[in-house]
C-alpha cells in the first residue's frame, strides 16, 4: 500500500502558475482529479510520476521525495494522456521495451503478465497502429504497469473513448484499485468521476478548491446558487410570486423572458411549478441558465 503526499506544491513555466500551493494525501482505493482544461492537472500528475521537478513544496510518496530519487520509480506507473507514439511497434514489443527499460530481470515473462492484466495477450501481435482507441489505452497502460508498481497515475484516460471502451476501462480501473493499488485518474468530467472514484479532489486554476466523497462534492454543488432562464404566460406576474419566496435571491425582467437566481435548489424546483398553477400562470420554457462545469467550478473557487 503506497500513500502519495503533496505539501504546498507550486509549478510554475516562466510566468505561467500552472499549480499553486497544493496540499493533499493520496492514499489507495480510486481518486479522481477533477478540474477544468488547463487547470494543472497534467501538471501535477507528472509531479508525481517523477516526470517533472516542484517549483516549490515536496511530492512524495511513503514519506520519500519524488522528484530525482529513481529507487521510487519502481513504484510508480503513469499513463500519460498523449497517444503512444510508436504505432510500428506490436503492443508486445512495445511493452517488452519498457520492462527491459525498468531492468527487470524476466521482462519478457513481465510483459506477459501485463499484457494479461489488462486483456491485451490476444492482440498483442498487432501493430499499435491499428488498435482502437481503448486498445491504445490498454497498451499503455500494460506498459505502465509492467513493473507491478503500487501506485497508477492515469491523465484523462477516457478522451476520445466511446462509451463501451469507457465502460471496460472503468472496470479494469477498478481492479487495479481492488488489488491494493492506489490510483489516481484526471478527469474534466464531473458524471466519470462520480462513477468511479471514491474520493475526488478538485483543482481549478491550479488551485486546490475541494476535496471529498462524490456526495460532499455533489452537495457542494447543489447548493450553490443556481440561474434559471423561464418564460411564462405572465412573466411579470410570475417574477412577483418567485421574489416573494426565500428560495429565491434575485430575478430579473429580459427581453426573453425571467433570469432567476435560486439559492435553495430543491425548494425553488417545487416551489416553481406550484406557485404557476396557483397563480394560473403557464410556464413555458424553464432552462438551467449556468449548468456549465465551468460555472461550477467558478462557485467552488469562490467559496
Ligand atoms: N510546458 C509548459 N510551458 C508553459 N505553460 C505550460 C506548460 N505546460 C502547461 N502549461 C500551462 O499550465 C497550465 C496548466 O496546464 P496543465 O496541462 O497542467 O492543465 P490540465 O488541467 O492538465 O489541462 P488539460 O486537461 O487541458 O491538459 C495551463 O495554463 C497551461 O497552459
Amino acid at each position: 500500500m503506497s500513500v502519495l503526499e503533496l505539501r504546498d506544491v507550486s509549478r510554475w513555466y516562466g510566468n505561467v502558475v500552472a499549480v499553486n500551493g497544493v496540499t493533499m494525501t493520496v492514499g489507495p482505493g480510486v481518486t479522481g482529479l477533477l478540474g477544468p482544461n488547463g487547470a494543472g492537472k497534467s501538471t501535477l500528475i507528472h509531479m508525481m510520476g517523477g516526470f517533472l521537478a516542484p517549483s516549490n513544496g515536496q511530492v512524495g510518496i511513503d514519506g520519500q521525495r519524488i522528484w530525482k530519487n529513481p529507487s521510487v520509480y519502481r513504484h510508480i506507473g503513469l499513463v500519460p494522456e498523449r497517444e503512444a507514439a510508436y504505432d510500428f511497434l506490436s503492443g508486445r514489443q512495445f511493452v517488452r521495451s519498457m520492462a527491459k527499460l525498468h531492468k527487470l530481470s524476466d521482462p519478457d515473462a513481465a510483459a506477459e503478465r501485463a499484457l494479461g492484466m489488462v486483456e491485451m495477450a490476444a492482440a498483442a501481435d498487432r501493430a499499435i497502429g491499428t488498435y482502437s482507441k481503448g486498445m491504445k489505452q490498454r497498451i499503455k497502460m500494460a506498459s505502465a504497469l509492467v513493473h507491478d508498481p503500487p501506485v497508477l497515475l492515469l491523465d484523462e484516460p477516457f478522451n476520445g473513448m466511446d462509451p463501451r471502451q469507457r465502460l471496460q476501462l472503468m472496470d479494469l480501473i477498478r481492479k487495479m484499485a481492488a488489488e491494493g493499488r492506489t490510483v489516481l485518474f484526471s478527469s474534466h468530467i464531473l458524471e466519470e468521476v462520480e462513477r468511479l472514484a471514491h474520493h475526488i479532489e478538485v483543482i481549478i486554476a491550479g488551485r486546490h478548491a475541494a476535496s471529498g466523497d462524490f456526495r460532499a462534492i455533489r452537495r457542494l454543488m447543489t447548493d450553490r446558487p443556481h440561474m434559471f432562464a423561464i418564460r411564462s404566460s405572465d412573466d411579470r406576474r410570475l417574477a412577483a410570486v418567485l421574489i416573494a419566496d426565500d428560495s429565491t435571491r434575485g430575478v430579473e425582467l429580459t427581453s426573453t423572458g425571467l433570469q432567476v437566481e435560486a439559492v435553495d435548489f430543491l425548494r425553488f424546483t417545487s416551489l416553481l411549478p406550484q406557485a404557476a398553477r396557483t397563480a394560473d400562470i403557464r410556464l413555458l420554457e424553464v432552462s438551467p441558465a449556468d449548468e456549465s462545469l465551468e460555472s461550477v467550478f467558478s462557485y467552488l473557487v469562490a467559496s
